[in-house]
């Protein structure tokens, strides 16, 4: 029998029974503003913050609220199985947590503590590129777990190409690329604070330990790192990539590729003729274009496109179980969550994102058996109505 994610509701019901009440607020939608209360304005900024006035992050959520799920009865919800297969494995919730940079303005046990909490419950931990601990450590946090990495493509092909190789070596198995950041947006609520962590050295751990990024060099990263900091800047990204250059990836990484941020049905038919695995229909958490389409409602275009030749992911706005419901039903095979697990971390470390976690997925898990459905496999977008008033 598969694992019920929504036990964790009865848990906690039973730990009432002897005063307990969970550490943290069940409804995710209120970490943002804990979190707020805890840190200061320039690391709750900088996650909270997206680009512009907002208004693509606001859409976000409009777009996944405007859709209504009709629940049917009567189906047989006794047995649910939630488990879906993403890039040839079996994951057992269609959920991953998204790369999320730089996370040590979160809390000091960082990334390793997300890899950890992602591994407790079975749901991988995609690294990004710019994270605070060098991807070799967080390996080794991940245990037996599903270790996914995600690519900030260096301009300087030996990084890029020693990064692939460290990846590798450390027993990541997919690729996530990260195309929607070729420069960073207008933030204003950052330009406020004339706050950006990597100028503080943070998130820059892959790079300053990386070889082929030392040789670029004058002096070592201890002598100099204002020095270090500014290659870090030029290299981080590169606006200049055009399709062909995703050749070189495919002829460096042996296992499965996928391409994140992507947004219009076309650019996910080049991603499959390109010879990759998949896409994250992304608009980054409404961090990059303000003004941009809300993820949920490119999503269908996109995964009419893909067909059979591109597994479909999708991120940007989950904050509940009936979101990822929504996700599904469009046709995303599962879904990356973004800002609530970092929430999560900076009140309660590694527990507070496994809470983060258990409550998505016993939500979500609720939601379909109360919608009448037993597995993910069951959603199509007749599950849905879309909500014109
Ligand atoms: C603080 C922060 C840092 C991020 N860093 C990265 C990153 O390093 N690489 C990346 O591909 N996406 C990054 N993202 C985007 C997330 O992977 C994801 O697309 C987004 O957070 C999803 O939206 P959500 O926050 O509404 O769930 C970052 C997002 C946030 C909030
Ligand atoms: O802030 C972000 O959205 C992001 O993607 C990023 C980019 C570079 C370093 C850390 C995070």
């Amino acid at each position: 029998m598969a694992k019920h994610w929504a036990d964790f509701q009865y848990e906690i019901y039973l730990n009432g029974l002897t005063g307990a009440v969970p550490r943290l607020p069940t409804d995710l939608t209120r970490l943002e503003a804990l979190t707020e209360r805890r840190l200061g304005p320039g690391p709750v900024g900088y996650v909270a913050g997206s680009a512009g006035d907002g208004s693509t992050a606001r859409a976000n959520r409009a777009a996944l609220e405007r859709r209504r799920i009709v629940p049917r009865m009567l189906r047989d919800v006794h047995e649910r199985d939630l488990s879906v297969e993403v890039l040839g494995r079996c994951l057992p919730a269609p959920l991953a947590l998204a790369p999320v940079g730089v996370l040590s303005i979160m809390h000091p046990d960082a990334e390793p503590a997300a890899a950890r909490a992602a591994a407790a419950q079975g749901v991988p931990y995609i690294l990004s590129s710019a994270s605070s601990t060098p991807m070799e450590q967080v390996a080794e946090a991940m245990g037996d777990a599903e270790r996914w990495f995600q690519l900030y493509w260096p301009k300087d092909r030996e990084v890029a190409r020693s990064f692939l190789n460290r990846a590798r070596a450390a027993g990541y198995t997919a690729l996530f690329v990260t195309l929607d950041t070729p420069l960073l947006s207008w933030r204003p609520r950052d330009l406020d604070q004339a706050y950006l962590p990597f100028l503080h050295g943070v998130g820059t751990a892959n790079y300053f330990s990386d070889p082929a990024f030392r040789a670029g060099l004058a002096k070592p990263v201890h002598e100099d790192p204002d020095a270090a900091v500014t290659h870090f800047v030029g290299m981080f990204a590169d606006p200049g990539k055009t399709w062909p250059d995703l050749a070189f990836l495919r002829e460096n990484w042996d296992g499965p590729i996928v391409l994140k941020g992507v947004l219009h049905p076309d650019d996910a038919r080049q991603a499959a003729d390109a010879g990759m695995d998949g896409v994250v229909v992304s608009n980054h958490g409404g961090r990059q274009v303000a003004g941009a389409v809300a993820a949920a409602d490119a999503l269908p275009g996109v995964v009419e496109a893909a067909g059979d030749r591109l597994t479909v992911l999708f991120d940007s706005g989950v904050r509940t179980g009936d979101d990822v419901f929504k996700a599904l039903a469009l046709g995303a095979r599962a879904v990356l969550l973004g800002r609530p697990y970092a929430y999560g971390l900076a009140l309660d470390g590694q527990a507070g994102v496994e809470h983060v976690i258990r409550c998505l997925l016993a939500e979500f898990d609720l939601t379909l058996a109360l919608s009448g459905h037993a597995s993910p496999s069951a959603l199509s977008p007749a599950d849905l109505v879309e909500d014109t008033a």
